[in-house]
């Protein structure tokens, strides 16, 4: 691939994984870094309306093969239009979960496999990894709360899982994070918001100096 860079964002509801991208893509760019920030499921208009079908708190009947293969496909779209070729930009792609999520929620927490899940992602991502992933971690709790009180859009059929649920959301990046030593590095997300955006940049900022960014 080109000479960009692609970082994923992952954790548990209520990390404030949105709140600190947005936060520090406006930051970064102010500095003159080449910066996209997108999201999944979503980021351009095909995700975006399998992200309403998916998350649909209505859809209760959604079968968990289903879910994961509406991310899968979410996935490939998103990747194909967007990321891979903002990349070849040599642009920066901040990305608001990716394919972790899928193997933690899917794989783990709704219990379809890891290895299975990992699979069909694989052939909707032929390969693209991210470059650095930094996980939010948190008690499911803490999390929970926050996105219960302060909110502003409507709590999603994945938010409205039961905390068994998200703590097993929980158990399945800490057994990522095992997994990937070197690509996901976690911050402590329970922290006040200025120092986890602290970290947050600190991480990020370390990395593009490690990889000689934007001028690699
Ligand atoms: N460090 C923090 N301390 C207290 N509140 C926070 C902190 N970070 C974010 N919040 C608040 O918590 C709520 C959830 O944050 P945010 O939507 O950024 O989390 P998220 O990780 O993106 O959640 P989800 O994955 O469910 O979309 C927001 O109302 C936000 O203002
Ligand atoms: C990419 C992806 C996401 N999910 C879940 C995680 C969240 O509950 C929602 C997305 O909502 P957010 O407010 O934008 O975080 O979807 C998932 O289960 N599997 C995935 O691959």
């Amino acid at each position: 691939m080109g000479k960009g860079l692609f970082i994923t964002v992952e954790g548990p509801e209520g990390a404030g994984k949105t709140t600190v991208l947005k936060m520090l893509t406006e930051e970064l760019k102010d500095e003159g870094y080449p910066i996209v920030y997108t999201r999944e499921p979503g980021g351009i208009p095909i995700a975006e309306k399998i992200r309403e079908i998916i998350l649909d708190k209505n859809h209760t009947e959604m079968d968990p093969k289903t879910e994961a293969l509406l991310y899968a496909a979410a996935r490939r779209q998103h990747l194909v239009e967007k990321i891979i070729p903002e990349i070849n930009k040599g642009n920066l792609v901040l990305c608001d979960r990716f394919i972790d999520a899928s193997i933690v929620y899917q794989g783990y927490a709704r219990g379809i496999g890891m290895d299975s899940v990992y699979m069909i992602n694989e052939f909707a991502v032929e390969n693209v990894m991210p470059d650095l992933t930094v996980y939010f971690d948190i008690e499911p709790e803490t999390g929970l709360r926050r996105i219960h009180q302060h909110r502003e859009t409507e709590l999603n059929r994945l938010d409205l899982e039961d905390v068994q649920f998200h703590r097993r959301v929980r158990e399945g990046y800490i057994l990522l994070l095992r997994q990937y030593p070197d690509r996901m590095k976690k911050i402590d997300a329970n922290q006040p918001l200025d120092a986890v955006k602290r970290d947050v940049k600190q991480l990020v900022t370390d990395y593009f100096q490690m990889r000689s960014f934007p001028n690699n």
